[in-house]
């Protein structure tokens, strides 16, 4: 994992025992669910304006945003971001394609 990724991974779990008065990540935590959720689908939106836009500095920010979020999910879901990692690391090499057809085989 990218020492990054790492490191905010760190700092979300440490955020699980924070004052939400002092901490944005404690009160998306506070907050709940729908709160994260809606910050997500947000950052989503946001994401997609930006490439529609075809402006890539700010493709770029909103994915940021929303990689953040979604690794707020993750934390909130007690998931690692290991756990995404490996599942993206078990899936390299195979293609879409392939995997598709599996699928609509079964
Ligand atoms: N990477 C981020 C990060 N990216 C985006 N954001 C925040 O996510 C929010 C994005 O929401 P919007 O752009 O919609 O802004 P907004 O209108 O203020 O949001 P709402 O009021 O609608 O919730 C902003 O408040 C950003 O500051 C982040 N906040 C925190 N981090 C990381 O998380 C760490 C812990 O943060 P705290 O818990 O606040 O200490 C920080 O040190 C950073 O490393």
């Amino acid at each position: 994992m990218s020492d990054i990724l790492q490191k905010l991974s760190e700092v979300l779990e440490a955020r699980k025992n924070a004052d939400a008065d002092s901490s944005y990540v404690a009160s998306l935590y506070q907050a709940g669910t729908d709160k994260i959720l809606k910050k997500v689908g947000e950052e989503a939106a946001e994401t997609i304006i930006a490439a529609k836009d075809g402006d890539k500095a700010q493709i770029i920010y909103e994915t940021a945003d929303l990689w953040f979020h979604t690794m707020v999910l993750l934390a909130h879901n007690d998931i690692s971001v290991n756990a995404v990692i490996e599942e993206l690391d078990r899936r390299f090499g195979l293609s879409g394609l392939d995997e598709k057809a599996s699928r609509d085989t079964k």
